[in-house]
């Protein structure tokens, strides 16, 4: 962690129309992000964690405030320029992994790799999550922490400054999902890539730098914790 911001967020709002009906799911946050950190994100359904990473990922508008990514405005950009920010980047994680069944690990992270700038190449990235030797089975041969791990694989390749996670354990078990954590927090050390981690697991915000806690529609807490502590001593 660094005292360089790599978000800033000031006064963000988000409300959802749906019909008559208004959602406020983020009433005027603040925050700031520093680059290498990781922070997990905390609270009851629907205080707003996934509309924060949505725009934080370039994938929504906010309705009002502001949001930076270093110097560039995100809450200024129209969805072209969003679009570039995104691809250059951002790496998105989700519960689940959208691998391309008829594709191999490898193939499934060469996808990325392809259209990227300045790729790492797959089997490295594949090697980054310990699974250089599935490089060549399908989806439907590995397990689920398996293939979650490729779809970090996948969203690494590209060397993104920021991972945005939602819920990345959320379908795993206990054993496998502290796999999943290990290679999160093990490309934070390597790479240095900011990772945010929504999670309903309280436990998992002991790897993390900072844990922000939700609650309608703000951040209503944050916790440092003066040590992370090692995902493999994780269980749940
Ligand atoms: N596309 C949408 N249209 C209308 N309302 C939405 C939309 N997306 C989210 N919401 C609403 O906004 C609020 C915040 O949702 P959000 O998904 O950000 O919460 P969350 O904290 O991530 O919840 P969870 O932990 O269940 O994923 C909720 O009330 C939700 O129903």
């Amino acid at each position: 962690m660094t005292d360089q911001k790599i978000f800033s967020a000031q006064g963000l709002t988000k409300v959802y129309t749906a019909g008559e009906v208004q959602v406020h799911a983020l009433r005027g946050l603040d925050l700031d992000v520093y680059a290498g950190e990781v922070v997990v994100l905390l609270g009851p359904s629907g205080s707003g964690k996934s509309t924060l990473l949505n725009i934080m990922g370039g994938l929504d508008h906010a309705s009002g405030g502001r949001l930076f990514f270093k110097d560039l405005e995100l809450t200024a950009l129209d969805d072209r320029a969003l679009t570039a920010y995104r691809r250059q980047h951002v790496g998105f994680v989700f519960q689940f992994y959208n691998l391309v069944p008829s594709l191999t690990a490898y193939e499934n992270v060469a996808l990325v790799t392809e259209i990227a700038e300045r790729p790492m190449r797959p089997d490295e990235a594949l090697a980054l999550v310990g699974l250089e030797a599935r490089m060549d089975h399908f989806p439907a041969q590995l397990s689920g922490g398996e293939q979650q791990r490729v779809a970090i694989a996948r969203a690494i390749a590209k060397r993104p400054e920021v991972l945005l996670c939602d819920e990345p354990t959320g379908a795993l078990d206990s054993r496998t999902g502290v796999r999943v954590i290990e290679a999160l927090t093990g490309i934070n050390t390597q790479l240095g890539t900011t990772t945010l981690i929504i999670t309903h697991n309280a436990t998992i915000r002991d790897v993390a730098d900072r844990v922000l806690y939700f609650a309608d529609g703000r951040i209503s807490r944050i916790q440092k914790n003066e040590t992370r502590r090692a995902a493999a001593e994780l269980a749940w």
